[in-house]
């Protein structure tokens, strides 16, 4: 019988469980389906195909090491097991659990029925540190060392080929290039593969570790110091396991205690990969729906043109505009960057969050679903139970970017105007003449307002009951009880990119 190993965002060939499994129990057909009824969903654009393609390319020749082939289709899975079933008859399927969206857990749901219908056997690993159907959120952390802790997988180093394959499966991965993703390629991300997510982290913590959480805030710097091993995370080109292991390794080896100061601050931040991935897991809810319905009520109005300016970086607000016009070049901007981002248009413009949330995970090269859902419901002061932040952008700016290096990087009509100005251009007496638009609001009597706002929902009786009963709420894949929405909805929820 063949093993057919199912790679989704897991685009690896080390520490990869369902490669090791199937290849222990004969031939092994490695494939990766591009299914169109997932990329078309609001979330995903082309940026992310870009860097799934290149993963591809380089597992591909990872695999013809071992003397297997990685084979590809454009198709939906269902389509891809029924072709291998009717040429090998009874085969075994092995992949990874996927934390993800709705979708793509309703489609693993429909691939076990598939499976099962057939009585075919079908296993999937635990990921990462997210446990499926976790009973309590007290045993996540002990369920999470216990996973992390244990060996890392290496790549086999001989896989057994399945030669016959279906016609619908090609070992040219350039049929790919006809696989259409909305949105355009950036020429600025980082290049994804595994060979290189392995580089980004000996390089992380070589030496760039040393000023990671000094440059943390700050927009420009933070691009160095911060590990960036996001995307390659988001698209399983490493697992975590292996950054733990090998982030632990190197806090054991050094005796500078500034160093292990740093290495201690990435670890914490590793932790939380996982626990909002949970969160997801079991809430899938939170990707469309608010944590606590109170807030449902705050952002009546839809603002088209507003949201459109904010997400196209044309504010009037240097770093609100700066770090826009970054992700749509690069994908990437830092922790409090996409906060200040998310807390401008939810809070300072009062516009709901759900069509925003859809366009940054659209530019974000790492968009990782679990992450960024509760990460954008925390920063839009949604979930009830974190402290509502509403951030000032000029004054971020001048704490974290003071001589504009950042701004002028990526705001190109500012590059000449004098630091002083850099923030507030506006006041600069030659503003006239530089071609960037007025600020649409005034920060300060907009944030003032958003904060007012917000506290009368926290303050609300409703508000308080909703987020009782969230917390006696547990389980996997629970359902929210729907309430009376009153929020005025965008028509669509992706952007042109
Ligand atoms: C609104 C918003 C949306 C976000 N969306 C995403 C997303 O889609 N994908 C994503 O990977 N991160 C997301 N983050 C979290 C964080 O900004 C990024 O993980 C980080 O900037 C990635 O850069 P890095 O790998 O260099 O981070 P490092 O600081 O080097 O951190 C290492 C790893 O730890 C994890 N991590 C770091 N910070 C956080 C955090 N606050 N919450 C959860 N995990 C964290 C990530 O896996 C990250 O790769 C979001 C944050 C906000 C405020």
């Amino acid at each position: 019988m063949i093993n057919v190993v199912w790679f989704k965002r897991d685009i690896r060939i080390t520490d990869h469980q369902p490669l090791v499994e199937a290849s222990k129990l004969g031939p092994v057909l490695p494939i990766y389906v591009a299914e169109p009824s997932i990329w078309k969903e609001a979330d995903l654009s082309s940026r992310h195909f870009q860097f799934v393609w290149e993963s591809l390319l380089d597992l591909s020749e990872n695999l013809s090491k071992t003397g297997s082939k990685l084979f590809v289709a454009i198709a939906e899975v269902e389509e891809v097991l029924a072709a291998i079933y009717e040429k090998h008859g009874p085969f075994r399927l092995f992949a990874h659990e996927e934390n993800g969206t709705p979708i793509t857990f309703a489609r693993d749901l429909r691939v076990h029925e598939w499976m099962k219908e057939r009585s075919l056997p079908f296993t999937e690993f635990q990921h990462f540190g997210v446990v499926r159907k976790l009973k309590s959120r007290n045993t996540f952390q002990e369920k999470w060392e216990d996973f992390m802790s244990r060996n890392i997988l290496p790549a086999p180093k001989k896989l057994e080929l399945v030669r016959d394959v279906p016609s619908n499966l090609s070992s040219d991965l350039h049929l790919l290039r006809d696989f259409v993703v909305k949105g355009r390629p950036i020429l600025q991300g980082q290049r994804g593969g595994e060979s290189n997510a392995i580089q980004v982290l000996n390089s992380f913590l070589d030496y760039r570790f040393q000023s990671y959480n000094v440059h943390i805030s700050k927009p420009y710097s933070s691009a160095e110091s911060c590990s960036r091993l996001s995307s390659y995370l988001a698209w399983g080109n490493i697992s975590m396991r292996t950054v733990v292991h090998q982030t632990r390794q190197a806090l054991e080896q050094t005796t500078n205690s500034f160093h292990k100061k740093q290495l201690t601050a990435f670890i914490s931040r590793i932790h939380w990969h996982c626990h909002f991935i949970q969160r997801l897991e079991s809430d899938p809810e939170i990707m469309t729906k608010p944590i606590n319905a109170a807030y449902d009520t705050i952002r009546t109005k839809w603002d088209e043109e507003a949201c459109q300016r904010w997400f196209y970086g044309k504010t009037g607000i240097p770093l609100v505009d700066a770090a826009m016009r970054c992700l749509h070049e690069t994908g990437w901007v830092n922790f409090r960057t996409r906060a200040m981002l998310v807390s401008f248009v939810c809070n300072t413009l009062l516009l709901d969050w759900r069509r925003p949330s859809m366009g940054l995970a659209q530019l974000f090269l790492d968009y990782e679903p679990g992450i960024h859902f509760s990460q954008v419901q925390m920063q839009a002061g949604t979930t009830g139970f974190n402290t509502i932040r509403v951030y000032n952008p000029i004054k971020m700016g001048k704490n974290h970017d003071p001589n504009g290096a950042f701004v002028r990087r990526f705001v190109k009509e500012l590059v000449d105007v004098p630091d002083e100005y850099i923030h507030e251009p506006w006041l600069y007496e030659e503003f006239d003449t530089l071609g960037y638009p007025e600020p649409m609001v005034d920060i300060v009597e907009a944030n003032r307002r958003a904060r007012d706002v917000l506290y009368r929902v926290k303050r609300s009786e409703e508000a308080r009951e909703i987020s009782k009963e969230q917390l006696d709420k547990h389980g996997s894949r629970m359902r929210r009880e729907s309430r009376k929405k009153k929020t005025e909805k965008p028509e669509q929820l992706s952007f042109d990119l």
